[in-house]
């Protein structure tokens, strides 16, 4: 197999992102953050005055700003307009009002065709990180991944990246956020039927990367 795409799915917290660039950088493939873009297309419709929770408006703004992401899995990069939003759109605001912007469908079909067209040019392969990559964005990947955690161990792995935020508070958080992104009408998250569940609670982040490396190298063996 010349050419590798992979899906990784799964909650907030679960190790998508360490994960992700990890196994890229390793098989030497391309990396694309796909919650990047709707943070950044939320932080956009924030610093532009759009009420994010009329959908309405936030669809009829859908189109407007110009979102590239970078995709070298040791330096992903994002910019809204010009502008390098990596920093801004891991606010806090913008965490608690991205799942409202993307459950919107006219932001869902803008980011997805961005979605298919960068990983549809990505010479060796690309490894694609969200939510709905297995089911709606890639459902012809050449390998599915579904990671799982509970909701304590992504609490406190959060936590300890937040510098002491209060666990409770972390994980009630996590909790609805994904309550949010799982019941929304267009491509929620989601499980694909043929994606494997990697349980990461009791696993270490190198050995998460060394499962899913494994997976990767017995895909291209059969291919
Ligand atoms: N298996 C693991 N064991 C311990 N810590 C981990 C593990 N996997 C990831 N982490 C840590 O947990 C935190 C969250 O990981 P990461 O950002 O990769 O998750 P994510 O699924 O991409 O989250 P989100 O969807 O919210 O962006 C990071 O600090 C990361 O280093
Ligand atoms: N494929 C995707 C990726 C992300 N989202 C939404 C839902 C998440 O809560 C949010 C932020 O993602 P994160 O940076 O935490 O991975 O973006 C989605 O709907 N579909």
């Amino acid at each position: 197999m010349e050419s590798v795409i992979v899906a990784i799915d799964g909650p907030s917290g679960t190790g998508k992102s360490s994960t992700s660039k990890a196994v890229a950088a390793k098989l030497g493939l391309s990396y694309l953050d796909t919650g990047a873009q709707y943070r950044a297309i939320t932080w956009w419709m924030i610093t532009n005055g759009v009420d994010v929770d009329d959908a309405d408006v936030v669809a009829s703004a859908a189109g407007k700003p110009t979102i590239v992401s970078g995709t070298d899995p040791s330096h992903p990069t994002i910019t809204v307009d010009g502008v390098d939003a990596s920093g801004p759109i891991r606010t806090q605001e913008v965490t608690s009002k991205v799942s409202a912007v993307s459950a919107v469908p006219e932001v869902r079909t803008r980011i997805t065709e961005l979605q298919r067209s960068i990983a549809a040019s990505a010479e060796h392969g690309i490894v694609v990180e969200g939510r709905d990559i297995g089911t709606t964005v890639l459902p012809d990947a050449d390998l599915k991944i579904f990671l799982t955690a509970s909701p304590e161990a992504r609490a406190a792995r959060r936590s300890g990246e937040l510098k002491g935020a209060d666990v409770h508070a972390t994980r009630e958080a996590l909790i609805k956020r994904d309550a949010a992104d799982s019941s929304r009408k267009t491509s929620p998250l989601a499980k694909a039927d043929d994606a494997v569940e990697v349980d990461t609670t009791q696993l270490t982040l190198q050995q998460v990367i060394e499962c899913v490396v494994t997976l990767v190298e017995e895909k291209r063996a059969a291919a």
